[in-house]
């Protein structure tokens, strides 16, 4: 078995959380153990494209990712945040979830027009919270060079909602 392969073992599948009927896929065993946190920093940081300035990391579990592979590959971080966190607002967009909708904010003073941004985060389940966070990008003038996720859950079809950009993950389940 690959470091790779050892290190997505470790998410964990906790059944009917939040809400019953919904498998939810928890890497926090993959984070707690630095050298699966590493190795799979490192292979999300390889579908980057190299002409990237900036990583979209979406709150919560994507902000680990993103701030791993932006300290250790040299890229800049910005946090796609939760309502009611930032100070200043460039931007927001609302959209449904698997469980529930949520709203996306874009911090003011960071994406560019012009910019190439990846999206970062951990799991791809319906794309509704990446598609948010690349029409966020989008808005602000910028360029989705790629959205870069560890886990996709091919059933709920996020694959399809993003159809048309470059997906990568590490996992499809
Ligand atoms: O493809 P989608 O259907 O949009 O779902 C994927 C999103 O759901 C999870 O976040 P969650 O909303 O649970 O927030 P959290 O990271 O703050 O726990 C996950 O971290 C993704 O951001
Ligand atoms: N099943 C799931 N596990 C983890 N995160 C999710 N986000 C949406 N669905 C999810």
């Amino acid at each position: 078995m690959s470091q790779l392969e050892h290190a997505l073992g470790l998410i964990a599948e906790v059944p009917d959380f939040p809400q019953p009927g919904v498998l939810f896929r928890d890497l926090s065993p993959l984070f707690a153990d630095a050298k699966a946190f590493r190795v799979v920093v490192d292979a999300l940081a390889e579908t980057i494209p190299a002409d990237t300035d900036v990583l979209a990391a979406v709150e919560a579990r994507g902000f680990l990712l993103g701030g791993g592979i932006a300290a250790a590959h040299d890229f800049g971080l910005v946090p796609v945040r939760k309502p009611g966190k930032l100070p200043t607002v460039a931007d927001e967009v609302s959209y449904d979830l698997e469980y529930g909708s949520a709203t996306l904010q874009l911090p003011a003073g960071t994406i560019r027009a012009g910019q190439r941004v990846a999206v970062i985060d951990d799991v791809l389940a319906t794309g509704g919270t990446a598609a948010a966070t690349c029409e966020l990008v989008e808005r602000a003038g910028a360029e989705v060079t790629v959205v870069s996720v560890v886990v996709d859950l091919a059933a709920l079809g996020g694959r399809e909602r993003l159809a048309g950009r470059s997906v990568r993950t590490l996992l499809s389940v």
